[in-house]
């Protein structure tokens, strides 16, 4: 549990911009989030200036400086040297991608060994967990707020620890009879969601994973189809024999709400949704359907009909245990603004649509 206690403080010191020292086999390393670092907390976290930049290979190949290494791997840490010109703002150009187009990069920058690569990789997966772009100070000999074992941070296991949290009735628009279950787990704030529609009769249910899009679901957004789908799931179950909708709090494919809308900005210029992903420095689908499949077994279910369109989803449940007995397409009808959305779906991201 100590590791688990380790991983939530690093967690709370990266988003307060606290420095984190990560503990790993091959060594150990001190990182400073860039986008929660302020000129204060640098001198102090590196009153020498010499701590160097740490991005993932997404965000460094898009920079041209991951395949200065062979370090292009998703998930692995690229490591810049510093150089006189790399002060606060620099880091901040190197991080964010918004101002890619508007600024151009000082430099030359250059990348070099990684000293750790595991305890670099945890600081890029914490940075996602935190919601933070993933780019740091890092200095092999600094000091943290707070320390954490690169195993912990891997270790964040959502699914294992899940619990039914409160159950009640709650009639809805489509079914007077339905039942909402929150679940938690002690890792993380997450609360998801399943809302049971109908009456179990022990038949596999209708399923469908719905992953949270604040802007879809509650403000009506054109630029994803994720508004549409929910209802279309709520009403395609309630026709059905019985079901259950799991509303997962995985806002943005797992990056976070902010993080999304980094992408979209990115996506006002011209990006499509995989490639503002990687810009950004992140896989393009950060999410775990392990905790979906947790949820269905904490619900007594196992076999599943899934509705969906995306292959990943079925693959995900039934490497968790949980059996797709059918796969029900899910497709809605495009409008203008999502229609590009839908197609690189279709041509990037495996989508049978
Ligand atoms: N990072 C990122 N996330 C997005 C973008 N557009 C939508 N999302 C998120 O993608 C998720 C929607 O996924 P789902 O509705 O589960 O759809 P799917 O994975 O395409 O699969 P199916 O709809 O089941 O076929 C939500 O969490 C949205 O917030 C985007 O451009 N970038
Ligand atoms: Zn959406």
């Amino acid at each position: 549990m100590t590791g688990l206690r380790d991983a939530a403080r690093a967690l709370d010191a990266l988003r307060r911009g606290w420095p984190v020292r990560i503990l790993s086999a091959e060594g150990a390393i001190a990182v400073l989030a860039i986008e929660t670092a302020d000129d204060g907390r640098l001198a102090t976290f590196d009153p020498d200036g010499r701590a160097d930049v740490l991005l993932s290979s997404g965000r460094a190949a898009t920079l041209k400086l991951a395949n200065q290494r062979d370090a292009a791997t998703p998930g692995t840490a690229v490591r810049i040297e510093r150089a006189p010109w790399l002060d606060l703002p620099a880091a901040v150009a190197l991080a964010d991608p918004a101002l890619d187009l508007a600024t151009p990069l000082k430099g030359p920058f250059r990348a070099i060994a990684t000293s750790a690569p595991d305890a670099a990789a945890a600081a890029l997966r914490l940075a996602r967990l935190a919601g933070l772009l993933p780019a740091f100070f890092v200095l092999d000999d600094g000091a943290g707020e707070v320390e954490v074992s690169a195993e912990a941070i891997a270790g964040q296991d959502a699914a294992a620890r899940l619990v039914v949290a409160a159950r009640a009735r709650l009639p809805v628009e489509v079914s007077e009879r339905s039942e909402i279950v929150a679940f938690r787990n002690a890792d993380d704030a997450a609360e998801h969601v399943a809302l049971i529609i109908g009456e179990p009769d022990g038949t596999p249910p209708l399923v469908r994973l719905h992953s949270e899009c604040l802007t879809g679901d509650v403000l009506g957004s054109l630029k994803c189809d994720c508004g549409p789908q929910l209802h279309a799931a709520l009403h395609e179950i309630a026709d059905s024999r019985w079901g259950i909708l799991l509303y997962l709090r995985q806002e943005g494919r797992g990056i976070g709400l902010v993080n999304k809308l980094r992408a979209y900005a990115l996506q006002d210029q011209g990006y499509d949704t995989v490639d503002a992903n990687v810009r950004l420095g992140f896989d393009v689908d950060a999410r775990d359907f392990g905790v979906a499949a947790r949820m269905l077994q904490l619900l007594g279910q196992d076999r599943v009909r899934l509705l969906t369109n995306n292959p990943a989803k079925v693959a995900g449940l039934e490497a968790a245990g949980v059996a797709v007995v059918e796969r029900v397409a899910h497709a809605m009808e495009a409008n203008p603004h999502n229609r590009a959305y839908l197609d690189t779906k279709r041509d990037r991201t495996g989508h049978q649509l």
